[in-house]
């Protein structure tokens, strides 16, 4: 494959936590200890050095035991977060879909919040004014989109969140365990969405704590572990050995 086909190139990325050390009890203790120059930080690195190139279309599943950093390495891929070292190189629209619905707003109706979050999402007015009905469509919720959000089921919230996130044709999709949201229906028509885009040529990064799913839906794989990169290969070949750290 030639360079030229290079989707997302993640170079020797490391990001440091600081996590505080000290015990502090309020404000004042917290002002004197730092006067004093008493306070400390610990330092956290939740990823070292982790480098990997996808080619367009390629499918990346994340695999590695909770704290592993996958989330981490996400974010820092969807820009969320910066990374304290290296770099990520992205070509095209890349979609993170990440915590579905973090930016919801309780008060206002699922209609309204269609507005908010795609601006959050960073859609023009007009361009969801377009996509109005198929999003409403896509997500079940009938007549209850005229209805605040602080009246809707989490199973409610994460259909209208999925179906406003996945309206664009990003050329990056980033899944984080967002295929296990909404009742069983729902979450067959979700994966049917995914893989029509995946017939599109999308590039995609997964994370999922379904080994499964990862095979199911991911044509690669990297294990992570204390934020390390433990192998990197075909997604048979890498999740046999995640298979084996299990035992
Ligand atoms: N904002 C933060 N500040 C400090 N530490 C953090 C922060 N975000 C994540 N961490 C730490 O970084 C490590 C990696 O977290 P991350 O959420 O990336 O793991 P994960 O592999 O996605 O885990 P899980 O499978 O539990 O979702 C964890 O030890 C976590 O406590």
């Amino acid at each position: 494959m030639g360079k030229k086909n290079v989707a997302l190139k993640v170079e020797n990325v490391s990001m440091r936590f600081n996590l505080s050390a000290e015990k502090v009890d309020d404000l004042k203790d917290y002002v004197i200890k730092f006067i004093k120059r008493e306070l400390r930080f610990q330092e956290f690195w939740a990823l070292r050095n982790v480098s990997f190139e996808l080619q367009k279309g390629e499918r990346l599943g994340i695999l590695g035991f909770n704290g592993a950093g996958k989330s981490t390495l996400l974010k820092v891929i969807a820009g969320v977060l910066k990374p304290t070292e290296g770099s990520v190189k992205k070509k095209g629209k890349i979609v993170p879909l990440l915590e579905l619905g973090a930016g919801f707003d309780k008060q206002y109706t699922g209609a309204e919040n269609i507005y908010l979050y795609g601006a959050v999402l960073g859609y023009s007015k007009e361009f969801i004014r377009e996509k109005y009905d198929e999003i409403v469509e896509f997500s079940e919720l009938g007549d209850f989109i005229n209805v605040p959000l602080k009246n809707y089921s989490s199973g409610m919230k994460a259909r209208l969140g999925f179906a406003i996130a996945t309206v664009v044709e990003p050329d990056i999709l980033i899944l984080d365990e967002v295929l296990s949201v909404g009742d069983a229906k729902f979450r067959k028509k979700s994966e049917k969405k995914i893989r029509d885009m995946f017939d599109r040529g999308v590039t995609v990064l997964f994370v999922s704590h379904s080994l499964e799913q990862v095979k199911r839906l991911c044509d690669k794989a990297i294990l992570l572990d204390h934020g390390k990169v433990l192998a990197e290969g075909s997604v048979e070949e890498v999740s046999k050995l995640y298979e084996q750290r299990m035992k």
